[in-house]
């Protein structure tokens, strides 16, 4: 079975949240890759007791960036970020980055728990015949300048 990767994100007022939900669904994420950015994959690591979690630079200091660029590469199945809609963050034009490549390569992002539970649970997720349509951008690589 082909192993699912999962970007797990959170901001500061999200974190707890997240963390206890990933845990509280601990057997449908341990055969699952996950990357995360610094705070949020060193919180996962420690509650979830696993070192197999890549841990990337956090999201201010690039991290968002790097998730970024992996969905772009392809190699992000799914994005989980709880993004905090009552703080402002110093890296807002990374989340707005992150949040626009992710729905440019049609892959699922979960903004909020309910969301994550219905992804998470949806078969797709242990069905390796299925998989999003990758975009094919070739009318813009290719286009007359
Ligand atoms: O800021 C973030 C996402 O925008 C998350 O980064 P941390 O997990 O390092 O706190």
């Amino acid at each position: 079975m082909a192993v699912k990767s999962v970007a797990l994100v959170a901001h500061d007022n999200k974190k707890e949240e997240l963390v206890q939900w990933v845990t509280d669904n601990n057997t449908r994420f341990s055969p699952l890759k996950l990357y995360a950015t610094g705070t949020t994959g060193r919180l996962l690591g420690e509650r979830l007791k696993r070192d197999d979690i890549n841990v990337l630079l956090s999201g201010p200091l690039g991290g968002d960036q790097q998730i970024g660029a992996m969905i772009a590469e392809g190699k992000i199945d799914l994005l989980v970020f709880f993004w905090d809609p009552l703080e402002p963050q110093p890296h807002d034009p990374d989340i707005k980055a992150l949040l626009r490549i992710a729905a440019l390569w049609n892959i699922p992002v979960a903004s909020n728990r309910a969301t994550a539970e219905f992804i998470l649970t949806s078969a797709y997720m242990t069905d390796d015949k299925h998989s999003p349509q990758r975009p094919d951008f070739s009318y813009y690589t290719q286009r007359k300048i």
